[in-house]
């Protein structure tokens, strides 16, 4: 695997009572990439986010090793752009107050040099008039602007990494590009690393050097996105792609049938063969490794006989509309 990371996972395993969600996964995030995370709900991706940061939920079970552990600077080293902006903010202190103390946590300065780095923020994330608007408080910002406030306060200590979890679920298009925008300029005007959950394979789309693709708390493939993204090589890559809505061909999507399994529900073999159109008998006996195919990693038996494009692979099967 690559040799300059920021950050390494190696065979991570979270578990619940005993019952894996994330299941022996390995990576690297590299220094000021953006890698963006995806798979369908329950695939482990926001868990795998949450143990960068060292916030797994109560009762989670881990092993494996994330070196080195930049958990253990949270807010310094390592920040969180959560799914919802309003949460992240305290109700009753002024945004710029936040920032400020977000500052002060880990740097000796003054509470005026933090304040001037409360409005620099705000203002390097596009608040007009940010001075004033530092003093207002997060309800009297608009959805938009609590958004930007997030992502300020995400990066005022100019951290290494960056884990941004959904931040653009619930928006529409427009408003997810302009937020993934405003998180990879941010993370390049402070040198950082970005690690962005999603399950849209349209926000991988132009705001991501890599992507991990994972599907029941494993690697199904991870390789440079426009890569992966203009030639899947394992089919569960592809049947996501072959779902988004510019692949419709007046047919009904999604065009992966069924849903992913649950954790502790899993039979031998590939966890996608269920639902893989090219499923054969060895998928239904082992679990396929990771492997290095054409400058990535893809854990497919059958990796070799899929077609490129794939989508008619998923798509001959849906119904008309
Ligand atoms: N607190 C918890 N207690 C028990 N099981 C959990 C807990 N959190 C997550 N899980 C299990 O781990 C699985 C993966 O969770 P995770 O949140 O990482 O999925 P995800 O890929 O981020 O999906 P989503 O997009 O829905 O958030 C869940 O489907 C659930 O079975």
């Amino acid at each position: 695997m690559e040799s300059e990371a920021l950050l390494s996972v190696r065979e991570l395993r979270i578990a619940f009572d005993g019952v894996e969600a994330v299941r022996g996964l390995s990576f690297d995030v590299r220094p000021r990439e953006v890698l963006a995370i995806v798979g369908e709900s329950g695939a482990g991706k926001s868990l795998t986010a949450r143990a960068l940061l060292g916030m797994l939920p109560r009762g989670a079970t881990t092993s494996g090793t994330i070196s080195p552990d930049l958990s253990a600077h949270r807010g310094r080293r390592i920040s969180l752009v959560p799914q919802d902006a309003l949460s992240a903010l305290s109700p009753v202190h002024r945004v710029g107050d936040q920032l400020a103390a977000a500052a002060r946590s880990v740097a000796g300065i003054s509470r005026t040099e933090a304040r001037a780095r409360a409005v620099a923020a705000l203002d390097r994330v596009g608040i007009p008039d940010a001075a004033r608007k530092a003093r207002a408080y997060p309800h009297e910002y608009s959805g938009g602007m609590r958004q930007r406030a997030v992502i300020a306060m995400a990066t005022i200590n100019e951290p290494d990494l960056v884990v941004a979890d959904e931040p653009t679920t619930a928006l529409d298009e427009e408003r997810r590009d302009r937020v993934l925008r405003l998180l990879g300029e941010q993370r390049e005007a402070v040198g950082a690393a970005l690690v962005l959950v999603t399950h849209d394979m349209d926000a991988v789309r132009g705001h991501a050097d890599r992507v991990l693709v994972m599907y029941a708390g494993r690697l199904t493939e991870l390789g440079p996105a426009d890569e992966v993204l203009a030639r899947p090589r394992a089919p569960y890559t592809a049947g996501l792609l072959a779902s988004l809505p510019q692949n419709a061909t007046g047919r009904r999507l999604p065009a992966l049938r069924g849903t992913p399994p649950a954790p502790g529900t899993l039979t031998p073999g590939c966890a996608f063969a269920p639902r893989c159109p090219l499923a054969a008998d060895a998928c239904h006996t082992a679990e396929p490794e990771p492997r290095q195919v054409s400058g990535r990693l893809v854990a497919c038996h059958r990796w070799e006989e899929l077609p490129h494009p794939a989508t008619e692979l998923f798509l001959k099967e849906g119904q008309p509309a």
